[in-house]
């Protein structure tokens, strides 16, 4: 027999409870106490009972006249159908945030709660048992069927385990304990009684039998995320003599080695440090050593490019000059790419040779023309966007352009140049159209020193231009030959865009086939943050030692409810009592949860004396208040 306890309110969570074989209910009384009721073997064996007048308990019904029907006799009819239905309205446990108070899920006060009529003792007569499929443990795990597994959602459970109470176990049961006397005789009607479920596993909810979901960003982007942020803290080598602090900014670090070969920038040295600002932010000062300035109307172009905001443009904070390095340096300073490489060292500096396919090779493979293209879209466009507002770039080099994502590039070290070849001879910052025309040429040999991975492939030009035509397609050989042809007054970067529209559209697709797919790895990760929190919750809630002998505190109202739900998520078992790891499981519970949908989840207790059904809403409920109890105190 078990129970439905009747709803004190509305709510959609229905409790059902083992029974106790201490139970009262009238059904469950022995069949000796009827005897009186029953007729006597003797009527059916011999046709009369001698004891009939000395004494006999059972019933002497009189003498038919015609022999008696040795059909089956028709079971009971079952009252059950008014039961039942009233045992569908019978949700019963409430959140302790509510104003009800909340069922017990202990199960002697669930039959404190639990009206007989709701009782499962009006379960179908034992007629109607033998029309079932018998309990076979290995159906489940033979089957593939996907069908059968959209049975054991929460909604489907309710329903079948208040079907359950048919089983062959039932008849182990009668066997044990049903006296041999009634045994042997199929013509007493079988008792209602109430037989003990093995606890079904199969009606846990199974992970979707789908691949799940990925829960995580990919290992490569994670990498790549990874490394950045951890670039961020790197330290600098010891004994490099750097200054403590200079303008705000402190902890220099070097990005590039000090010793060895060193390029000029025009006729200065240039160093590069990361430094942190006194926004707490990791920025670049490019240092120029040995630089006086002369004039501070130089810096007007520093607060001109300070304002350009482009994707392909390294934003310009300011400029200072300092003493701190020992002698006079010119310092702008840049945003901060973590873990950025130059375009000369991504694709042209030599690489020590390599084992492909078993053997030893020193070729530099050339750079993908998709790949070409999309740098020269980015870099057109950050020119147009300099040009544009009346600055000209003046620093177009494999050196002094970055690629700080995949394919993605920007120019670095931006009104460098105007400061260092300020003529005051000449002020304000408008542009002229030769600068304009330089830009454009500097542009050309930048793609030809990438198309051939040599920095001065414009120095042997027919050569240069062979090896382009044979690695590259016309089109990209007309947009380096357009750049570097002689400067013309109606020469400008937008004539680029109509060379090339139909790679832009291709560069657009990849933009956006990119968007996507970090979009989907956004979110992936998007609960990520809710679900630790809900962790956490879950953590200060379970088991608390200084509860420990409270059983207030654990085994009732919201705690329990939390407590079997921990297990309903943590701690399930298969049907062969393997636990059950499935992180998908675990994940998809913790988002319902957090979310609190109102679908069902019926949580067992350990001695699986007790069984709940309860709505992730609640289960919610249970936790926020359980938490809000444990922050009060
Ligand atoms: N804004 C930036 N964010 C992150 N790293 C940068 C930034 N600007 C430059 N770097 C890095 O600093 C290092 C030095 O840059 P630099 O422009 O000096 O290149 P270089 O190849 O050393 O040229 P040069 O020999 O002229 O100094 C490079 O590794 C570059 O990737």
């Amino acid at each position: 027999m078990a129970f439905f306890a009747r709803p004190q309110s509305a709510s959609a969570a229905v409790k059902i409870v083992a029974p106790s074989t201490a139970s009262a209910d009238p059904t469950k009384t022995s069949p000796k106490k009827d005897s009186t009721q029953r007729q006597c073997r003797n009527i059916l064996i011999y046709g009369s009972c001698k004891f009939q007048d000395k004494g006999c308990i059972y019933s002497h019904p009189p003498r038919p006249t015609t022999p008696p029907s040795t059909s089956t006799p028709q079971p009971e009819t079952p009252t059950s159908t008014a039961k039942l239905s009233q045992a569908v309205n019978a949700p019963v446990f409430v959140p302790r945030s509510s104003s009800l108070p909340p069922a017990s899920p202990t199960l002697s006060r669930a039959q404190a709660q639990t009206p007989p009529t709701a009782s499962l003792s009006t379960s179908p007569p034992a007629t109607e048992y033998d029309e079932h499929d018998p309990y076979d443990p290995n159906y489940y795990i033979s089957s593939d069927n996907n069908g059968l597994y959209n049975m054991y959602t929460p909604e489907a459970v309710v329903p079948q385990m208040q079907a359950l109470d048919v089983n062959p176990y039932d008849k182990l049961y009668e066997s044990q304990f049903q006296p041999e006397y009634e045994q042997s005789f199929e013509y007493y009607p079988p008792q209602s009684t109430f037989i003990r479920q093995p606890l079904n596993y199969h009606l846990y909810s199974h992970p979707p039998p789908s691949p799940p979901p990925s829960h995580f960003i990919s290992p490569n982007l994670h990498a790549d995320l990874l490394l950045r942020s951890e670039v961020v803290h790197t330290a600098p080598a010891p004994g490099l003599n750097l200054p403590d602090e200079i303008q705000g900014y402190h902890t220099l670090v070097p990005l590039e080695s000090m010793t060895g070969e060193r390029r000029k920038f025009g006729n200065w040295y240039s160093t590069v440090y990361r430094a942190t600002g006194k926004d707490s932010r990791s920025h670049v000062l490019r240092r120029v050593s040995d630089f006086r300035l002369a004039h501070q109307a130089a810096f007007q172009s520093i607060e001109q490019w300070s304002q350009l905001r482009h994707p392909n443009i390294v934003s310009v904070h300011e400029a200072f000059t300092t003493r701190s390095f020992g002698d006079n340096s010119l310092v702008v300073a840049y945003t901060y790419h973590p873990n950025a490489q130059t375009l000369y060292d991504a694709h042209i500096k030599p690489r020590p040779p390599t084992f492909v396919h078993g053997r030893l090779q020193v070729a530099q493979p050339h750079v993908p023309e998709r790949t070409l293209w999309s740098y020269i879209i980015q870099i057109a466009g950050a020119m147009k966007a300099a040009h544009d507002q009346g600055l000209a770039v003046r620093m177009i080099d494999v050196t002094k352009v970055i690629v700080t994502g995949r394919n993605r590039v920007r120019i670095s070290s931006c009104g460098l140049a105007d400061v260092l070849t300020y003529n005051p001879a000449s002020p304000g910052v408008s542009v002229s159209a030769a600068q304009i025309q330089e830009d454009l040429v500097m542009f050309g040999k930048l793609i030809m020193a990438l198309c051939c991975n040599n920095v001065a492939a414009t120095s042997n030009f027919a050569k240069s231009l062979e090896v382009v035509t044979q690695h590259y397609s016309a089109d990209l050989k007309n947009v380096a030959l357009f750049c570097l042809s002689k400067p013309g007054a109606h020469k400008h970067i937008g004539q680029l865009f109509d060379m090339i529209g139909s790679r832009l559209l291709t560069e657009m697709d990849d933009l956006q086939n990119g968007m996507d797919f970090l979009e989907g790895q956004l979110l992936s990760e998007l609960e990520n943050a809710r679900l630790v929190r809900l962790l956490t919750k879950f953590g200060f809630i379970n088991e608390r030692p200084e509860f420990a002998r409270d059983s207030r505190w654990s085994e009732t109202g919201d705690r329990y409810i939390i407590k079997l739900f921990r297990d309903y998520v943590f701690h399930q078992v298969d049907e062969r009592g393997r636990p059950v790891l499935s992180l998908s499981h675990v994940l998809s519970c913790l988002n319902k949860l957090d979310a609190g949908t109102d679908e069902r989840v019926m949580l067992v207790s350990r001695d699986e004396q007790s069984v709940l059904v309860v709505s992730y809403k609640d289960i919610k409920a249970c936790v926020s208040s359980a938490f809000a109890e444990l922050s009060q105190r």
